[in-house]
């Protein structure tokens, strides 16, 4: 099975990394195209996959063909890539808000669609991606496509209505995660630790919490009541958190960013 990426950028380079780490694709079975060939001079030196500018090319040979570029884009692209692509290939989207109901348009025939929303831990083999096909692709497609987004990492199936919930949470969460851990590890520095041990203290913090949720099942709330013991540190810094609006904080910034997901699916004036 060959595929390809259109695009090489900060999602692709993480996800091509994830996949050839775990060996889930072989370096030869792998197309990337981007018109900057700076982009992609790194994974080709790495691994020494299969580059080029062409993206018709990675079109034609690609079983699989994830585009990999940004929304505004797509259009552009699609135009490029449609008449070299059969309806027997799978096309993989990955952008912020566009809906397979666009991408099928767009290409103009009954093209096999899945759509995921990953997030660049992907790069480490710790993506969380959400999945979802239109009707043309088979159980057995959507099962080869799932196979690779979960060699870096989870990947669930889920409705597409449920989308702007998953930008929301995982695909754009990385960025509010990385904001916890920067202001963590300032914080680290202002008591004194120096700044690199700062990040550790305050990223192994993060790694572990997460996977005690994972991993025990435990509600979140009653692993974070037995850190609190009774008139002790924890409970000095939860009553701060909670004063200064931390969960609502939280919760809005990922409603802001699934609205904004809404927002850029809805078609556009020269689109109607
Ligand atoms: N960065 C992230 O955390 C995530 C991004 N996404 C989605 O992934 C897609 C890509 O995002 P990023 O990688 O962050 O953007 P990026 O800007 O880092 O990468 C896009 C790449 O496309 C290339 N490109 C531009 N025009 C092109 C063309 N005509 N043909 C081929 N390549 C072209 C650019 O040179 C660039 O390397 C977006 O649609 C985004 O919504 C999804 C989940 C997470
Ligand atoms: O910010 C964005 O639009 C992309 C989609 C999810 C994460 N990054």
């Amino acid at each position: 099975m060959k595929l390809g990426f259109i695009g090489c950028g900060n999602m692709a380079q993480a996800m091509i990394t994830g996949i050839l780490k775990q060996n889930v694709v072989s370096p030869d079975k792998l197309i990337v195209s981007n018109p900057h060939e700076e982009k992609t001079a790194k994974l080709k030196e790495q691994f020494g996959i299969l580059t080029t500018t062409d993206n018709k090319k990675t079109a034609k040979e690609a079983e699989i063909v994830v585009l990999a570029v940004k929304p505004q884009v797509y259009p552009e692209v699609i135009k490029e890539i449609r008449d070299e692509v059969s309806t027997e290939q799978i096309i993989v989207t990955i952008a912020a808000g566009v809906s397979m109901a666009a991408t099928e348009r767009q290409f103009g025939k009954e093209m096999k669609i899945v759509r995921v929303m990953p997030n660049t831990p992907a790069l480490v083999g710790e993506g969380m991606s959400g999945l979802c096909c239109n009707e043309y692709v088979t159980e057995e497609e959507f099962d080869k496509v799932h196979h690779i987004f979960q060699s870096f990492g989870k990947a669930e199936k889920i409705t597409e209505n449920l989308m702007d919930a998953v930008v929301g949470v995982s695909g754009s969460g990385p960025a509010y995660v990385y904001m916890f851990i920067e202001a963590m590890a300032d914080a680290g520095v202002a008591q004194g630790l120096p700044r690199k041990q700062a990040y550790t203290f305050a990223a192994q913090t993060l790694l572990g919490s997460a996977k005690m949720v994972l991993e025990t099942g435990q509600h979140p709330g009653e692993l974070k009541d037995a850190v609190c013991s009774p008139a002790g540190t924890t409970i000095e810094a939860v009553n701060t958190l909670e004063k200064k609006g931390f969960r609502s904080a939280v919760i809005e910034a990922v409603n802001a960013a699934a609205k904004k997901n809404h927002e850029l699916g809805k078609p556009k004036k020269k689109e109607k």
